[in-house]
């Protein structure tokens, strides 16, 4: 037995989720062409499912899905892994906790990460979900595992689920795939209200007692309570 077979039924049903989430991705406008990619941890193994790269959102399907391990070598497929799966692998591998990690260059989010410039936390909606600012990361060249490491570093120490990778763009994360998908679209929502509040003035910071109190609620409270957990919007 070969430790893909071992794990084939959740394999199957994260290359299924994993396809599925990249329509979201276009249906929220946070990519163009093939500019973004959604992986997940397969659990208990040093595996992950990602999208083939420069393949079309409208071709994705199930079967299309690559698995590959922690050195983003091909496992099962039959296409190139995303380019960005060093970075993806390098997440899980430094990570435990994170099921799920998301990458898109949205335009609001981008314009941030082009001026190097931390998203101040100004609405209640950044403390619910990021806890505070979005950070910015360093400058890193696709290629090698200097993104990954600028994610994790960036990452490692904040309350954020998303990094602004400087000149680059929006790398999220979650406990799953859906979560990190969850937070791609919340980031270039606050991103893109963040700039306009600015086109109008200086937007008000929150207190930081006020921001903890707002991230505990979210975190902890909201949503339906059972099997999925607080701060899961089943
Ligand atoms: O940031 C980059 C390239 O700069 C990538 O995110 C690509 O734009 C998408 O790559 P694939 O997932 O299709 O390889």
């Amino acid at each position: 037995m070969t430790v893909v077979s071992e794990v084939r039924d959740t394999i199957a049903l994260l290359r299924a989720q994993v396809a599925d989430l990249h329509a979201e991705l276009t249906r929220n406008q946070l990519v163009i062409w093939t500019a973004g990619n959604v992986s997940a941890r397969v659990p208990g193994r040093e595996l992950l499912v990602i999208k083939p790269s420069g393949v079309s959102y409208d071709e994705l399907t199930p079967e299309s899905m690559v698995v590959t391990d922690f050195d983003g070598r091909l496992v099962e497929g039959t296409r190139s892994p995303s380019s960005d799966t060093d970075a993806h692998a390098y997440v899980y591998r430094h990570l435990p906790e994170v099921g799920g990690v998301v990458h898109t260059h949205s335009t609001y989010a981008c314009a941030w990460a082009a001026l190097g410039r931390p998203v101040p936390c100004v609405l209640t909606m950044m403390a619910d979900e990021f806890g505070g600012e979005i950070p910015i990361g360093p400058f890193a060249l696709i290629g090698d595992d200097s993104i990954g490491r600028g994610i994790v570093e960036t990452l490692r120490h904040s309350r954020s689920r998303a990094v602004l990778m400087a000149n680059h763009g929006p790398f999220t994360i979650g406990r799953d795939a859906r979560e990190a998908v969850k937070a791609a679209v919340m980031c270039e929502d606050v991103c893109r209200s963040v700039y306009m509040a600015m086109q109008l003035g200086d937007p008000a910071p929150i207190p930081q007692d006020k921001i903890d109190s707002l991230f505990a609620r979210y975190q902890n409270v909201y949503g339906q309570p059972g099997p999925a957990g607080p701060g899961k919007d089943v």
